[in-house]
């Protein structure tokens, strides 16, 4: 018989690439003030077309304006109207900005099915590194984030980005601080287990992450983390057929987004869905759409989002597999 692996059928918008940190291997970011930002007409023109393709994901991905800028409160305003007009067309929000207030994360659950923010790394160590630039990647910052999804019951995507300089134990330590804070809460639907990606655009080569550590890497985080809690893998930075195959029989469960282009790592295109089958129905396993909020949280949606999501509930049950 065959087991089953997801994805979510995605589309990416993105409000800005201006972004106030600087992660010396982001491939996305432009400099602060240099970026013309999306507008709410435009958005509506790309989401317009996308109606009647399967499409059920929007996800919104931004770089980050300074919390202190009085450029802040338009750029909180241009990501909610951005979620606001997706849910008008019926496709289901789920943003991930960066860090964002108690107050801002309170405002987009009305908006959002769920939420991410990667944890990348919980060792303070890569501030001095990767990250000495980057204000937004405190790992104090990012746990506390992570917590107030929690207390706020916020269904949250959070990861960790591999090959940026942390040590197996570290590693661990990551998945462990995210298990811990699962196991208060309950609210983690997933980790993405992502590997660091050379692209064209960043700014300091790093090495390249050994893509055949990732199985043993996928069984450590399957031992730490609860089974409730999905593992993410993307495809497009493991485009290897059979180390794809072996991250699946080490315990990854999804592929997460995919769309027309990959914002983060432009240089790697994600695969159709119809290319993933003809590789893993040979070796066993089905593929199948889900939404960005996973069924057992369901009842934490706000109500104005509890039709969408049930619709696109049927919508992939009458889907023959
Ligand atoms: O296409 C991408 N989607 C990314 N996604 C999208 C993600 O796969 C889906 O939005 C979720 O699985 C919800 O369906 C992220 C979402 C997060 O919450 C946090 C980080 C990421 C990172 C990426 C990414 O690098 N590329
Ligand atoms: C949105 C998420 O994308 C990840 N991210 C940022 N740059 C890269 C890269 N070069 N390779 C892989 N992942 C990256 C970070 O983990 C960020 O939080
Ligand atoms: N800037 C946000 C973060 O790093 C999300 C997009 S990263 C390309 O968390
Ligand atoms: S990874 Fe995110 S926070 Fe870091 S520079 Fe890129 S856009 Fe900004």
């Amino acid at each position: 018989m065959y087991r089953n692996v997801t994805y979510s059928p995605a589309y990416t918008l993105v409000p800005t690439y201006e972004c106030f940190n600087q992660c010396s291997y982001c491939n996305f970011r432009v400099a602060p003030g240099e970026d013309k930002w999306l507008s709410t007409n435009e958005a509506t023109e790309r989401l317009q077309v996308l109606l009647g393709k399967g499409i059920c994901e929007i996800l919104i991905l931004s770089g980050e304006v300074h919390p202190r800028s009085d450029r802040r409160q338009a750029w909180f305003n241009l990501i909610y109207n951005v979620c606001e007009r997706s849910l008008s067309f019926g496709f289901l929000p789920h943003t991930n900005v960066g860090l964002l207030s108690w107050e801002e994360m309170e405002k987009l659950k009305q908006v959002n099915v769920s939420m991410g923010l990667m944890l990348e790394q919980l060792t303070p160590r890569l501030l001095q590194t990767v990250h000495t630039r980057a204000p937004s990647k405190q790992p104090k910052l990012r746990l506390q984030q992570l917590e107030w999804a929690g207390q706020l019951q916020i269904p949250f995507t959070t990861g960790i980005l591999l090959g940026i300089g942390e040590t197996e134990e570290e590693r661990s330590q990551s998945l462990a601080a995210i298990s811990k804070i699962h196991q208060r809460y309950g609210h983690i639907q997933e980790v993405i287990l992502q590997p660091h990606s050379l692209g064209s655009q960043q700014a300091l080569p790093l090495p390249r992450f050994d893509l055949h550590q990732l199985p043993d890497i996928i069984g450590q985080a399957r031992a730490i983390l609860p089974a409730d809690i999905a593992l993410q893998i993307p495809p497009n930075l493991v485009n290897y057929p059979d180390l794809l195959l072996a991250c699946l029989e080490a315990g990854a469960t999804d592929l997460g987004g995919l769309g027309p282009k990959d914002e983060v790592n432009p240089d790697y295109p994600h695969p159709v869905p119809e290319q993933l089958r003809s590789l893993l129905e040979p070796a066993g396993w089905s593929l199948s759409p889900r939404l960005p909020v996973y069924p057992q949280f369901d009842h934490w949606v706000c109500d104005r989002l509890i039709s969408p999501v049930q619709h696109w509930r049927d919508f992939f049950a009458q889907i023959p597999s």
